[in-house]
């Protein structure tokens, strides 16, 4: 959409700090709506409602607006993107809606509750580019790590971690220690932790932005695979276009700062053969990821996406050809 204010939509933040009284977010997650269209149910029926946010670092000369009147919805299930050039306020969104950081004015919900609330209670897990294991625990240790800190008993921990690495195609590197894994594990690692708790929403900052192109699309193609099964909504951060269109029901563009949403576009491919009733082995996903990756309207949304960053450049009597600056094209 080009009015923020009629669409909704979810992000991730961009280190792994936590607050001093969270006991480890939950997890990672999917889409954005428009509020217009949320508008019919109440907060309650969204993963994330910020309204009217803006977010200011620092005063005076060294004043930074982060994020100037931001608004958007993400609804239960669905996957987000947040694009847009290096510094347009991304991953301050994201912390945002992580309740890692407080915004200057505006509300942040989740799942109807303050974002403080939905923090405490484990709503959402977060995976961010870092997997950010402990190297001194094993791959079993590291993703149990959140249900141990939350008191749950042994048995359900071995059966849920058992569970979470089948999921991430990991139950053979249970007892290996993180040096021991190739960094694409690792990062399959960081979010089965991140779905210990079965979180409804997942909040990810870039977190395939270390891996080689091949392995990136790998687990491009197996996050959605995750989603569906989970269906956790995801506000994921990216500054590919491919990857964004290839994950997410809703791109959320961003123009530089001060941060705001400048367009919204809703992608619209068919993913039903990565749904898990479907899936019949991880070649045979990656095929069905290829195929996505060529169909018309995979290249037609991507365009879409490209055109709305450009606006930026044209505006700026800039080159359409020449990427904003952080936006891979790719
Ligand atoms: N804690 C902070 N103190 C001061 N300024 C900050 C702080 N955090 C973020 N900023 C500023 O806010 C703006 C937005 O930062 P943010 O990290 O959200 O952007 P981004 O879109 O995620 O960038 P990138 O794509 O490069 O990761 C930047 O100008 C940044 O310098």
């Amino acid at each position: 959409m080009t009015q923020p204010e009629a669409r909704p939509t979810s992000v991730a933040p961009a280190d792994t700090s936590l607050p001093a009284d969270s006991a480890l977010p939950a997890g990672t997650a999917p889409s954005a709506s428009s509020s217009s269209s949320s508008s019919t149910t109440t907060s309650t029926a969204s993963a994330v409602r910020v309204d009217s946010v803006s977010r200011v670092f620092g005063r005076g000369t060294s004043q930074v607006v982060a994020l100037d009147d931001v608004s958007l919805t993400v609804a239960p299930g669905e996957f987000v993107s947040l694009i847009g050039p290096s510094g347009c306020g991304k991953s301050t969104l994201l912390r945002l809606v992580a309740d890692l950081d407080q915004p200057t004015s505006g509300t942040v919900e989740v799942f109807g509750r303050p974002a403080r609330q939905a923090r405490l209670s484990r709503e959402y897990g977060i995976a961010f580019q870092q997997a950010g294991l402990l190297p001194w625990r094993t791959v079993r240790a590291n993703v149990e790590l959140p249900l141990t800190l939350s008191g749950t008993g042994r048995g359900a921990r071995r059966e849920r971690v058992d569970h979470l690495l089948d999921l991430v195609g990991l139950a053979d590197f249970a007892d290996r220690f993180p040096d021991q894994l190739s960094g694409g594990m690792q990062q399959r690692v960081a979010i089965a932790r991140s779905l210990a708790e079965e979180p409804s929403l997942l909040l990810m900052d870039e977190p395939f932005g270390a891996l080689d192109e091949m392995t990136r699309e790998h687990l491009q193609t197996q996050l959605l695979r995750i989603c569906a099964e989970t269906r956790a909504a995801v506000v994921f951060v990216t500054h590919s276009i491919p990857e964004a269109v290839f994950l997410s029901d809703t791109v959320v563009v961003m123009s530089p700062r001060p941060g705001r949403i400048r367009e919204i576009v809703d992608v619209g491919l068919d993913r039903a053969g990565i749904a898990p009733a479907t899936a019949v082995s991880t070649a045979a996903e990656d095929a069905v990821g290829d195929d996505l990756r060529t169909a018309d309207a995979f290249v037609d949304a991507v365009a879409r996406v490209r055109t709305a960053l450009h606006g930026d450049l044209a505006a700026a009597g800039g080159s359409a050809t020449r990427a904003p600056a952080g936006v891979d094209q790719r």
